[in-house]
């Protein structure tokens, strides 16, 4: 679906990794994993197509790049604008509805459903800015839900959300991956990566690895260092 060809990621001419060649298949359900600074968020942003790769070329099967529904790292979102829990999830509508055109009667069972599956049944009026981390995240992929895009990109998506809840979103993200999404997320988590990611994209100052999680997972060491535990 997607081809990477000596794809070097960065800003300004600015290198942040090195070479990348591999293939995102599609339907595929791959982890990114990498210490800060290694260009996890850039790659995301630019299979979005936010920024040009330093040099390399990204190829898309029949030559366009996929509908693509994107999750932000929170810190990149902002929580005080006035929007109610409804007001987000329904955004979903719009590549399949305009900008500027109402929602439909079948628009708006769709975002009453989403809201319903990730557990906010009680909260479509809420303004967003009184969600806690947890909710937000469960409205963010109600939203998500509605995009029903091809090409899925998840940046961090468990940060600031507790453990039930990463349970439930990380099953809902099985079951994009399930429905035939090619799923693509940014995560720190070695044990949901060896858990629920069968393939990796492993990027380093040096190296990136690419391939299946049992075979990539274990050049990952997240400290860098040997520790001496001392008594
Ligand atoms: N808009 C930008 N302009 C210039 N440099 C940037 C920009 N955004 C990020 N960088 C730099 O690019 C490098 C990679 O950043 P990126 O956010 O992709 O890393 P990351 O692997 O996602 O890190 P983290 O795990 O901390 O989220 C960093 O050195 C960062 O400072």
């Amino acid at each position: 679906m997607i081809e990477l060809q000596q794809v070097v990621l960065g800003y300004q001419g600015r290198a942040v990794t090195s070479p990348l060649s591999g293939k995102f298949c599609a339907g595929s359900m791959t982890a990114v994993i990498g210490a800060n600074g290694t260009g996890k968020s850039t790659l995301l942003k630019t299979l979005l197509r936010l920024h040009a790769p330093v040099s390399g070329r990204v190829e898309y099967a029949h030559g366009t790049a996929p509908r693509t529904a994107w999750l932000p790292q929170l810190a990149d979102m902002d929580r005080q604008f006035p929007a109610t829990v409804y007001d987000v999830v329904s955004m979903g509508c719009w590549p399949a509805r305009g900008l500027f055109s109402s929602l439909t009667r079948r628009h708006r069972e769709l975002v009453t459903q989403a809201i319903d599956r990730v557990g906010l049944s009680e909260m479509y009026k809420q303004p967003i800015e009184t969600l806690s981390g947890g909710q937000f995240q469960r409205m963010l992929f109600a939203r998500l839900l509605i995009q029903d895009a091809p090409l899925v990109l998840l940046d961090e998506p468990f940060t600031g959300v507790d453990a039930q809840t990463t349970h439930f979103l990380m099953v809902l993200i099985h079951q994009m991956h399930e429905a035939g999404q090619t799923v693509i997320t940014v995560l720190h988590d070695n044990e949901l990566v060896e858990r629920f990611f069968p393939e990796v994209l492993l990027l380093g100052p040096d190296a990136c690895h690419w391939g299946a999680t049992q075979q990539v997972l274990p050049r990952y060491n997240p400290l860098g260092l040997n520790l001496v535990l001392s008594a």
